[in-house]
């Protein structure tokens, strides 16, 4: 089965007003890793939002076409059941960080899900090894640094095991040995068979993705293995996605 499927999904952030997503088709199957890129402003994170479910909030938002997440219509599942099936890190973390501690952060979807103490103990443990931040553990997460931040709110989307992940601009603030680590933790997730939507605007630290997703004003222009775009020269120059000529100069 597929892990997403969007069918024909139009948003605007108020009834008359522009299409912010106009169109978008695509599946996705368990297990891949997708990248999804383009210039700012073309609906990355807007997409971001209706793939979580997220959008909801916004109530002005005039949202048409369907998105399934393993086979179930993602407008059709309450919060809690959602938050079991995608996790999604925001592109401003402090969005979803609330808690006096990283641990106490990362403890709070599993114990509102009331699991016994001993597995919240348990998802902790694992995705504080998984993820590297022991030192961080009694850290108030409001006086972390911006990639710290998105760490944490990693940790926490994790701790409830959602089989998809939407993660926007989760990179972008670490520094270089950051994104080495994280984007290693990326592929374990892929490895253990996680989907993956992620956002980046830089390819380099994403170049192992499966299939990268080019977006241009609210429509998806490209939708293909990573390595074939990469190598479509003329395409990549048109389209001033941001890649590092060592992985380009390598295709
Ligand atoms: N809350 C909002 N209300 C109205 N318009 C919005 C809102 N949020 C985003 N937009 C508009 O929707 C369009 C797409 O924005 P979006 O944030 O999805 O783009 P993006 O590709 O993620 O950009 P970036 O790379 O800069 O994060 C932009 O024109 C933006 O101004």
């Amino acid at each position: 089965m597929e892990a997403v499927t969007v069918q024909d999904l139009t948003y605007q952030y108020r009834p008359g007003g522009p299409f912010v997503l106009k169109g978008v088709d695509f599946q996705v199957p368990r297990g891949e890793f997708v990248v999804v890129t383009g210039l700012s402003g073309c609906g990355k994170s807007t997409l971001c939002f209706c793939l979580s479910g997220a959008i909801h909030h916004n109530r002005d938002g005039v949202m048409t076409g369907k998105i399934a997440v393993n086979g179930k219509n993602i407008q059709e599942m309450r919060p809690a059941g959602r938050a079991l099936e995608v996790g999604m890190v925001f592109q401003n973390p402090d969005t979803q960080l609330f808690s006096q501690t990283v641990e106490d952060e990362i403890a709070f979807a599993p114990e509102n899900l009331c699991l016994p103490p001993d597995r919240i103990r348990e998802r902790v443990e694992s995705v504080i090894a998984l993820l590297g931040i022991a030192a961080l553990r009694e850290a108030s997460p409001y006086q972390l640094s911006g990639g710290e931040k998105h760490l944490v709110a990693l940790a926490a989307v994790l701790a409830l095991d959602p089989p998809l992940l939407i993660l926007d601009e989760v990179l972008s603030q670490l520094d270089s040995a950051g994104k080495k680590k994280v984007a290693a933790v990326l592929q374990r997730l892929r490895g253990i068979g996680k989907t993956v939507i992620a956002v980046e605007h830089n390819l380099e630290s994403v170049a192992f993705a499966d299939r990268l997703m080019v977006m241009e004003k609210g429509s998806l222009i490209r939708f293909d293995r990573m390595e074939t775009i990469l190598a479509d020269r003329d395409f990549m120059n048109a389209s001033r996605l941001l890649y590092d000529r060592k992985i380009f100069n390598s295709f």
